[in-house]
This record gives structure tokens, sequence and C-alpha cells, in this order.
């Protein structure tokens, strides 16, 4: 008969000696795998297969939502797409939330401060985003989630991991640097909904222009928003860390 019409039936007369007795697992799987017999262990991971936990299924099932969300939702994909008229306005949008204007306008306006508080905080701002970029770089090394297919490779400036899609850098990024400007800029009400508006713009774009699942976009937002208070936890001042204010004092 087929290997998958033996049947539990099978599995239990492999698993029993000459006397009918059952054996231990260990002992008798060699013997009975050269009978022709699969091993206790090959029936387990048969039985795994064919019965999987209730978290696999719910996580299969979330997959298969997102990419099939992220598909309809990804409609500035291309030019040809529903929505591709509003491709260069979401490119606009993700040079926004890109990580070089962030670092460099970080770094100049750091180099041009004449006040301690303000380097102080462009410091941290920028001990923030290169925290981020290496989180992000090593999440994405290890999950290796590819892009969506829809996704045209067509962004400016990349690094190598950036051919992998979980989570959205552009989403820490956003969400970020949306907590560090709102506790540490005094800004009116409209501009802080604005910061707010503009991160979750950021977030939305990368769905609508096909670069991320919206898994992507979600866990980046939660580590963005988490990152901060590490940052916040590891706060640089002049006190802590003497020797890199030292660098801009002189
Ligand atoms: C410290 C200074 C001033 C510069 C550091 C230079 C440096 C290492 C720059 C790298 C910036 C860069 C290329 C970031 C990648 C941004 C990007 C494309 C992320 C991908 O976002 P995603 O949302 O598509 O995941």
């Amino acid at each position: 008969a087929p290997e998958g019409d033996r049947g539990p039936r099978h599995s239990q007369k492999c698993l029993q000696d000459s006397s009918g007795s059952m054996q231990a697992p260990a002992a008798g799987a060699m013997s009975h795998e050269r009978a022709g017999c699969p091993s206790l262990r090959s029936l387990t991971e048969d039985c795994m297969r064919l019965n999987p936990s209730f978290a696999g299924i719910a996580l299969r099932s979330l997959l298969a939502v997102d990419l099939w969300a992220s598909k309809r939702l990804g409609v500035c994909a291309a030019e040809g797409s529903a929505w591709g008229g509003a491709r260069p306005l979401m490119k606009v949008v993700e040079v926004s939330g890109h990580g070089l204007p962030w670092l460099l306008g970080t770094a100049y306006g750091l180099c041009q401060s004449d006040s301690a508080a303000t380097r102080e905080v462009l410091l941290n701002l920028l001990f923030a985003l290169l925290l981020d970029l290496v989180l992000v770089a090593v999440v994405k090394g290890l999950v290796k989630r590819r892009r969506p297919t829809h996704n045209k490779m067509d962004m400016f400036v990349t690094i190598s991991v950036d051919k992998y899609s979980f989570p959205s850098g552009h989403a820490t990024r956003a969400a970020l640097v949306c907590r560090f400007v709102l506790h540490h800029l005094v800004l009116a009400v409209p501009l802080r909904v604005l910061v707010v508006l503009w991160a979750l713009i950021v977030g939305i774009s990368r769905v609508m222009l096909g670069r991320h699942n919206v898994t992507d976009v979600l866990f980046g937002l939660f580590l963005g928003y988490a990152l901060y208070s590490v940052v916040e936890y590891c706060w640089l001042s002049p006190l802590s860390a003497p020797a890199l204010f030292a660098l801009w004092s002189s």
C-alpha cells in the first residue's frame, strides 16, 4: 500500500516486537527502520505535519490574509496600478522617511549648533537613528522575508539587507522620530498632529508603494515606538558620555 494509506494500524504493528508487546522507541527505532517501518520520530513529524498546532494554523492564516491585503492595498506599486498617478507623491513621502536625509540633517545640525541643550538633543537623535539602522538590519537579516512580488526595486539608496522587508525601516524610523520630536520639541498642537500624521502616512505609503506587507509596517511602527524607550533609558548627557560631548564643545 502507498505510504499514506498504511495508517495507524501499520504504525502500531511496527512498534510491537514479535511477542506483541510495545517496545521502547529508542531501542526499536533502528531495527524497525531497517525493516522498512518508519521510526517513531518520523511518525511524530508526519503527525505534526498532518495535525499542526493551533498557533501554526493561526500564523499561516495571518500570513495569508497579510499577503492578500498587502497585494490589494499596493495601489501605487507601479505606474499602471489603480492609483499609479499618486506614485510620485508617495515617493516623496518615501524620501521624507529615508535614513540618509535624517542622518545627514542631524549630523549637520549637530555641527552647526552653538547651544549645549540643542547639541544634547541632536546627539541623542543621531544615536537613535544609528541604533534604529543597526536593529532593522539585524532583524531583516535574521528573518529574511522577501519583499512583496509586486514591488518594483527602484528605491532611493539602499543597503544590502534592504532586499528584505521585515520590518519596514521607514516605519521604525517614522515611529521613533515621531516620539522623539513630540518629547523634545515644544510644538503647537496642530504641528504635533502633523508629526503623528506624517508617521502614519509614511507607514501607509510603504504598503501602497508595494514595498511592504501590512505586518512589516505594523511591526516596524511597534519596534520604532519601543526603541524610543530604549533611547530615553540610555540618554546620552555630558555626565554619562563626557568624551562624546567634548568633541563638539571645543
Ligand atoms: C552618520 C551619518 C551622517 C551617516 C551614516 C551613513 C549611512 C550608514 C547611511 C545609510 C543610510 C541608508 C542607506 C539607509 C537605508 C534606508 C532604507 C532604504 C531603508 C529601507 O526601508 P524599508 O521601509 O523599505 O524597509
